[in-house]
């Protein structure tokens, strides 16, 4: 797929069915993220690949976070907690693990870890596949972190959902480029 074509036409996929990624895939969507531009290449990001039974407990580390929070929750939110992560064949982790750098600050690293996102969900593109990068309230949830491993100096910067698409694709919204670009100084051509 021709790059500007696959730039200005991604979009986010929500509904994800079977198959997920083959391991040829997934090596190419891993090697676009390590394309990431990377200040002094402290490369400040690792991924966890979550697949079959690993979405099922992936679901009840949310449900048992929820009732953490809220122990009177009612089983149909737990429920809704427990499905979460059944909404694609495989979730992607991004974890952004920032280095100590004289140069680089944290901000910097975060910003290279959204980066090498971007990059997956283009390969993603690129070959066909659907994806979505969500994060909300579990992503930054401390118990979840824990049980995935994460330690509490990174960042759980999203779950990439990750499958075929399934259903009617969105369009590209219009926008128009001078709602965001000026020239500066102002007024100047
Ligand atoms: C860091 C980050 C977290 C996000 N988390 C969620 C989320 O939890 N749920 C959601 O519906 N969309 C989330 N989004 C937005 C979607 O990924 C998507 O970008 C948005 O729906 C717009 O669709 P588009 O990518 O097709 O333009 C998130 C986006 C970013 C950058």
């Amino acid at each position: 797929m021709e790059i500007l074509t696959a730039l200005h036409n991604r979009v986010s996929k929500p509904r994800l069915v079977e198959p997920g990624p083959s391991e040829e895939q997934l090596a190419a969507i891993f090697q676009a993220a390590l394309r990431a531009p990377d200040h002094a290449m402290l490369k400040p990001w690792r991924f966890l690949t979550i697949v079959g039974v690993g979405l099922e407990r992936l679901g009840q580390l949310f449900a048992d976070a929820a009732k953490q929070d809220q122990p009177d929750l009612s089983e149909e939110a737990l429920n809704k907690y427990l499905g979460m992560p059944l909404r694609a064949p495989m979730i992607i982790v991004v974890i952004c693990s920032p280095k100590s750098h004289p140069k680089v600050p944290e901000v910097e690293q975060v910003l290279s870890t959204g980066a090498a996102t971007q990059n997956m969900l283009l390969a993603c593109h690129g070959m066909k596949l659907g994806a979505m990068w969500r994060t909300g309230a579990m992503a930054y949830h401390a118990h979840v972190k824990a049980g995935l491993g994460i330690g509490t100096d990174e960042l759980l910067a999203g779950f990439l959902y990750v499958g075929t698409p399934q259903g009617s694709i969105k369009r590209v919204p219009e926008l128009n480029l001078t709602d965001f670009v000026q020239n500066w100084p102002l007024n100047k051509k």
